[in-house]
């Protein structure tokens, strides 16, 4: 690698998105997941003994969450780990305490996780972020922690800037909310529902609950810490969870890679006809990127998982999708970037609610893949997507990390593409411009 090959132009500040002139071959050992360390740290804080999170993921968004909950009076030490086996943080509660000011950044882990954390405190704690973070949802959780005894100042959109008045503690019990917008308002309830002195029962009502995976991982998670948790089911899905009030265990727990950072390296393989290889790939996890082994399978690919990884081979050709990303979310960038570049067209649905997330990213993708010479329109719920000839041109990505990667899987087949702010993919993954480097040998 040439340093440079993974640096912004000086001039433009764009990023020459790398052309593959070959089929890549490539072992990337990804960091640790968002959406894990982020938990791992909220139920540390409100565990009732110190614990352990083992090869955390050091990004904007978990940083932003270490240092919200270092300002509540949680002591967080980043370091290695007592047996040299890497990275370890030790996080040693204490009695949560405002007044404090948080910044959630454009974390949607960090503004909806950590609001019912802050009415456990004792004080005033304010919350401000990016401006995207002002257009964000968050009326799920402001309306339920009302609703279950908290006090919260807002200016009455449901949104951010707000202050939470922390009382010392939350009465807890039942409350409904609609989370169709997110499922982190779910999440962020369940992950303090514990420490309410009556637990809490969330009831979703509304239309369509996404991300279901992710609300999965916040229930695995809390059981693993010794919370009491059930999840009656109704016509097959989820709708109403209970959290037991109770202490939590302090853990000693190791993050999985991050599977949903994985995909633009699997996509690499798929778009050049090469072979990558994830180290450390789980063999069960409730990630959501765990559903690209079966996606890009389709879309052309095959893989296999081994005790080396998880192994992705491009098949030569790429082909169109017709697929239901609710569940995955958080994916379809990277995959309306590869559908960009296959030999069919492709139908991405059940993503209505990603035209609230970093960006509206069903816009995005629409005007930017369509700036390049492609043919994208927008449903009501998602993406069409007629792959045509596609020419270089400037990547715009709206401070949203996914776009930028989606920008570099387009510009591998592409020539003459450039991301403009690469560095916004440090929100997850802080060191993408040279792992992508690396991988291609440029
Ligand atoms: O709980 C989590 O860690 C996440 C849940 C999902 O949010 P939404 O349900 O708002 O899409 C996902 O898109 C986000 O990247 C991470
Ligand atoms: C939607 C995402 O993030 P957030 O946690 O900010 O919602 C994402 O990472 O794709």
């Amino acid at each position: 690698m040439t340093e440079s090959s993974a640096q912004p132009d000086p001039l433009t500040g764009l990023w020459p998105a790398p052309y593959a002139g070959g089929p890549v071959d490539a072992t990337v050992t990804v960091p640790g997941s968002k959406s894990v360390t982020n938990r791992a740290l909220v139920l540390a804080a409100l565990a009732a003994e110190p614990g352990w999170l083992r090869r955390p993921l050091r990004s904007r968004d978990t940083l932003l969450m270490a240092e919200a909950l270092r300002t509540l009076g949680v002591k967080i030490d980043e370091g290695m780990g007592p047996d040299g086996t890497g990275e370890a943080w030790r996080v040693i509660p204490a009695g949560l305490r405002g007044p404090a000011t948080v910044d959630v950044g454009n974390a949607g882990t960090v503004m909806r996780f950590l609001p019912p954390v802050a009415a456990l405190a004792d004080g005033p704690v304010r919350f401000d972020g990016d401006p995207r973070s002002h257009e964000r949802p968050l009326h799920g959780v402001i309306d339920a922690l009302r609703a279950l005894g908290a006090r919260i100042d807002d200016d009455g959109r449901g949104a951010l800037p707000m202050t939470v008045h922390g009382g010392g503690g939350v009465e807890g019990g039942v409350v409904e909310i609609d989370a169709s917008s997110s499922s982190q308002f779910v999440s962020a309830l369940l992950l303090s529902g514990a420490r309410f002195n009556h637990g809490v029962e969330v009831r979703h009502v509304g239309g369509r609950l996404p991300s279901l995976p992710h609300i999965r991982m916040t229930v695995d998670m809390l059981r693993a810490v010794g919370a009491q948790v059930d999840e009656p089911e109704h016509g097959g899905q989820p709708n109403v969870w209970r959290v037991a009030p109770s202490a939590l265990l302090g853990r000693d727990l190791v993050v999985e890679p991050d599977l949903s950072n994985a995909q633009p390296f699997l996509a690499a393989a798929l778009v050049t006809g090469g072979r990558v290889t994830v180290p450390d790939w789980p063999a069960r996890t409730t990630q959501p990127g765990d559903a690209l082994r079966e996606i890009f399978t389709e879309m052309g690919g095959s893989c296999e998982l081994t005790d080396r990884g998880l192994t992705f081979t491009g098949g030569g050709r790429i082909h169109g999708i017709d697929v239901d990303l609710g569940e995955v979310g958080e994916l379809t960038p990277g995959i309306a970037a590869v559908a960009a570049l296959a030999d069919s067209p492709s139908t991405l649905r059940g993503v209505a609610h990603l035209r609230l997330h970093e960006t509206d990213r069903l816009a995005a993708l629409t005007k930017e893949i369509n700036g390049l010479g492609g043919d994208v329109t927008e449903t009501e719920d998602g993406l069409h997507i007629r792959p045509r000839p596609l020419r270089g041109g400037v990547f715009h990505t709206y401070h949203d990390h996914r776009m930028a990667t989606a920008g570099a899987i387009i510009g591998l087949a592409v020539d003459g593409v450039e991301i403009e702010n690469v560095r916004t993919t440090e929100k997850t993954l802080p060191d993408f411009p040279r792992m992508w480097t690396e991988m291609l040998g440029v």
